[in-house]
């Protein structure tokens, strides 16, 4: 895409952040390693460069650096924490370890007028997290703000349209982040507000139409928001050489397959074919455990099932496109970011065969749940099912802890409905992010049901709400509606004698239990 603000990610824990948040100004924004050379940059002709934070010392050896040539080639530049660092050292300022060291909510003291703060208070809270700091701003700079732990917390050189801040803009515990972020994209670099959701629609359909010509594609279509928006996108792009295709593998919820085969081509006129490979996806998963081998067993029979339905619909040529709807948490968490870890292994990103021949198409892979349902809702895909609540491709099969068989699938699936229609009843829907139900296949508990004795297992209810599922936290849902699904779930159904409630946030906690 032409022009982006382009986040140099010096390892930072959110560099994805900081672009969503440029995002949310309306400018285009993609994060680059900091590897990337400073020509290579300049090429892809930046509107702006975002320096991010990390965790290395600017004075330390190897420490990654930037490259002088971007502030020659005149690019506006706002460095953040460590990237303010790097700037400050880069441009003849100096950075010291002082032995001050923030972490958390600041307060910072803002000094003189500044482009940068605007209107914002003298004082305010900001988020910090550093042991360096800089102590000398380079010449030509304003320093226009400091905190207890670091005398210049913030510089401006806006002639040269240049910022930094010692602390986290993009973090919501920075009081007025976005105004400041605001403040540099739209006066100091001199953007204007122009992707939305019609531009984005644009560039995402005269992608595909290149990367996929006039060869058909495939879909892998869960019914979910992603992949009913990327099937949306590819429609618009390539009319009817898409294909959807919907693996029913034994792990749906109660309805799901119904739902799907009833109102999705009606609503959205695409043609999908349903494929029954319950017993292939059972077979394999039977007798493992460990969640990192179930998510891989997963990954490699969906893409199984797809090359069968390609072979299927197409007697003559292979089908070499398959359509997913992956978004950028699949891949952060599947350890794809630039140096983070592998969480999960989800089974459309971390948890693909090594020897997948499809080419990807994933018009979604850069964007957040957010930004895909506005894009769905301007698509005019129906509220009922932009507003869906996410259900994981891996489905029931990383909800029951332990092993995975027909009979805990049916009562997980008992106990699920039961949670799902009390939520919709008492109107909550949209409260909440999603509602994971799990079975704890492998604990018993001891009960007393019509004055017997029983050994049952436990249902755990994890009802979340979030922005974006990179963090989360667990839902006050009404005690009388948790109540209700409590007497429901052990009056209704065998087995479960027993129903928690999980109140982690995440982190530490991630939203399924696998
Ligand atoms: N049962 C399924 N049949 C076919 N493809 C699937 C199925 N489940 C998941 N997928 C594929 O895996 C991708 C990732 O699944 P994921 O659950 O993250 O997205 P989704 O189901 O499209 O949306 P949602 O987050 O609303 O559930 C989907 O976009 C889709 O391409
Ligand atoms: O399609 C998917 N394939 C997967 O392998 C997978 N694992 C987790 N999820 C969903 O991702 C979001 C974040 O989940 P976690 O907090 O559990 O990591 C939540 O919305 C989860 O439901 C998956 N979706
Ligand atoms: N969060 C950051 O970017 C930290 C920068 C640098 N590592 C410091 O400790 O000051
Ligand atoms: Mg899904």
């Amino acid at each position: 895409m032409k022009n982006p603000v382009l986040v140099v990610d010096f390892g930072a824990q959110y560099a994805q952040l900081i672009a969503r948040r440029v995002r949310e100004a309306k400018v285009y924004s993609e994060v680059v390693p900091s590897d990337m050379s400073a020509a290579h940059m300049l090429s892809r002709e930046p509107a702006a460069i975002i320096l991010s934070g990390g965790p290395a010392s600017v004075y330390a050896q190897g420490a990654p650096q930037v490259d002088k040539a971007i502030f020659e080639a005149g690019v506006p530049v706002f460095g953040m924490c460590y990237g303010f660092q790097a700037m400050a050292k880069a441009l003849g300022g100096t950075v010291e370890q002082t032995g001050l060291s923030e972490f958390g909510g600041t307060q910072l003291d803002r000094s003189g007028p500044s482009v940068l703060f605007g209107q914002t208070p003298q004082a305010q809270s900001v988020w910090m997290s550093h042991n360096d700091s800089v102590t000398v701003a380079p010449d030509g700079f304003t320093v226009t703000a400091s905190s207890a732990g670091a005398t210049v917390a913030a510089f401006e050189d806006t002639t040269r349209r240049l910022a930094g801040v010692q602390f986290h803009p993009e973090v919501g515990h920075t009081d007025f982040g976005q105004e400041i972020l605001s403040h540099f994209l739209y006066d100091i670099a001199g953007l204007a507000p122009s992707w939305t959701a019609d531009s984005i629609i644009d560039e995402q359909v005269a992608k595909i139409r290149q990367q996929v010509g006039d060869k058909k594609v495939l879909c892998a279509l869960s019914g979910g928001v992603d992949s009913s928006v990327a099937a949306a996108l590819v429609h618009k792009a390539v009319g009817d050489q898409l294909t959807c295709v919907f693996v029913d593998h034994g792990l749906l919820r109660a309805g799901e397959r119904e739902q799907v085969e009833k109102d999705y081509a009606s609503i959205t006129g695409i043609d999908v074919r349903t494929v029954d490979a319950s017993e292939q996806f059972l077979s394999a998963l039977a007798g493992v455990t460990d969640p990192e081998q179930k998510r891989k067993i997963i990954g490699r029979e969906f893409i199984r099932t797809f090359e069968k339905a390609a072979r299927d619909l197409s007697a003559e040529k292979d089908i070499e496109f398959l359509v997913q709807g992956t978004l950028y948490p699949d891949v952060v968490e599947s350890g794809g970011g630039t140096g983070t870890a592998n969480i999960k292994s989800h089974h459309n990103v971390g948890g693909l065969p090594e020897d997948l021949k499809f080419d990807l198409v994933e018009p979604l892979r850069t964007l957040f749940k957010d930004e895909v349902r506005t894009i769905g809702l301007q698509l005019g895909l129906p509220e009922s099912l932009v507003w869906r609540h996410p259900f994981p491709g891996p489905g029931l099969g990383i909800r029951i802890i332990g092993e995975v068989n027909r009979e805990r699938l049916e009562t997980l699936r008992a106990a699920d409905a039961i949670a799902r229609a009390e939520l919709t009843a008492a109107g909550l829907e949209r409260d909440v992010w999603q509602f994971p139900v799990v079975l704890l296949g492998d604990v018993r508990s001891v009960g007393v049901q019509g004055d017997g004795r029983t050994y049952g297992h436990p249902i755990v209810l994890r009802p979340v709400s979030s922005e974006d599922a990179m963090t989360a936290d667990w839902s006050r849902l009404p005690y009388d509606l948790l109540s209700r699904i409590s007497t429901r779930i052990t009056n209704e159904v065998r087995e479960v004698n027993r129903v928690t409630l999980d109140i982690t946030s995440k982190p530490p906690g991630t939203i399924e239990w696998e």
